[in-house]
């Protein structure tokens, strides 16, 4: 996303929703900039789809507004809101050809019958599915049927597209397509989208900033690389990605196994160890070794892995590392 289009689309205030028995989010503040993807990524009843059903109006808010374009929306019910959402179930109507699907909600709008077929026409081509109007959901694949799902969502034109865990229902092979294609689609529409999951990776993937959650609140907010590099509190270094941490007095060291790196013989001053499993994974090799009570995990590129063993004593040395109090 360019710098340039940094105008505010959609921006939480304030916002609460709370359930009758307590759970729920507090206090969310969030701006999404236009033609940006951000996703809420979190542990399960973290509140992610809490916060995305308040977007899209299926949950009324207690307290803190929402805007899309600077007007508030609050109040409005789903169908009058600037949004789609796309689930995690694909949701189409099973008794409908894939083009009644699709055309359904332009009809509603009054849109000319010409004016439709040539938008499916370009959207099916968009998601890699042109020919398949005539077909029925359920002879599509899993993978398919999201495409369409996704497709009808963005005839729709919404301001911002909701996405609540769309892939997770698909396997590993088709998931990692589908991540591609959502970020090509999205570039090209320069659409804004809030994405929901609950996968770091698939976070890491396609976001260009992630909000990690934690019990109903934001523990920090930042691009992939920030919150990889720079994790802002013990909780996200442990989220995202592998995370070393090993107790230094009132510290912790949090240091990721590709900075951690192996010596030969232990050292008076250093943290010694013994190599307890070595794992070849392709080009990089994962070492773990074992430092007193701790198990360190060392990534180390293939060629700099030559004469490591299980069993030889060995001390390591930390690169790059964030330092947190021990007791946060
Ligand atoms: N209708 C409801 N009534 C009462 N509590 C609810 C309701 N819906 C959700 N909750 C609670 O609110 C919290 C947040 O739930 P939410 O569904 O937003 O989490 P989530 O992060 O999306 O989780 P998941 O990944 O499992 O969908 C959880 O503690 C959940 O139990």
């Amino acid at each position: 996303m360019s710098t340039a289009a940094k105008e505010i689309k959609l921006q939480i205030t304030q916002m609460d929703k709370v359930y009758d028995n307590g759970d729920g989010v507090r206090n969310i503040n969030l701006d999404v900039y236009n033609g940006e993807i951000v996703t809420m990524l979190g542990p399960s009843g973290c509140g992610k789809t809490t916060i995305l059903r308040t977007i899209g109006g299926f949950l009324n808010i207690d307290a803190g507004d929402i805007t899309i374009n600077n007007q508030s929306i609050a109040q409005l019910p789903p169908e009058k809101r600037p949004t789609a959402m796309v689930f995690q179930s694909y949701n189409l109507w099973p008794h409908m050809s894939i083009y009644e699907n699709l055309a359904f909600g332009l009809k509603l709008r009054k849109i000319p019958k010409d004016e439709i077929a040539r938008r499916i026409d370009a959207m099916l081509e968009m998601v890699r599915m042109p020919g398949c109007e005539k077909k029925y959901p359920n002879q599509l694949s899993g993978g398919q049927q999201q495409r369409i799902a996704i497709a009808r969502s963005l005839l729709l034109q919404p301001e911002v597209l909701l996405l609540d865990e769309p892939f997770s229902a698909l396997d590993a092979k088709i998931r990692m397509q589908m991540r591609e294609e959502l970020k090509k689609i999205q570039s090209e529409l320069g659409i804004t989208v809030v994405f929901v999951t609950h996968d770091q990776e698939e976070a890491m993937a396609i976001s260009h900033r992630i909000v990690v959650m934690n019990k109903g609140k934001f523990e920090q907010v930042g691009s992939p690389t920030e919150v990889y590099d720079n994790p802002a509190t013990k909780y996200v270094a442990s989220f995202i990605g592998e995370m070393n941490f090993w107790n230094q007095g009132n510290e912790v060291i949090a240091v990721r196994p590709e900075d951690v790196k192996i010596l030969p013989g232990h050292t008076d001053n250093g943290i010694n160890g013994t190599v307890r499993t070595v794992m070849i994974l392709g080009h990089y090799v994962d070492v773990n070794v074992q430092c007193g009570e701790t198990v360190i995990k060392c990534f180390i590129p293939r060629t700099e892995c030559g004469s490591c063993d299980v069993g030889d004593q060995v001390h390591v040395e930390f690169g790059r590392n964030v330092v947190f109090p021990k007791d946060e």
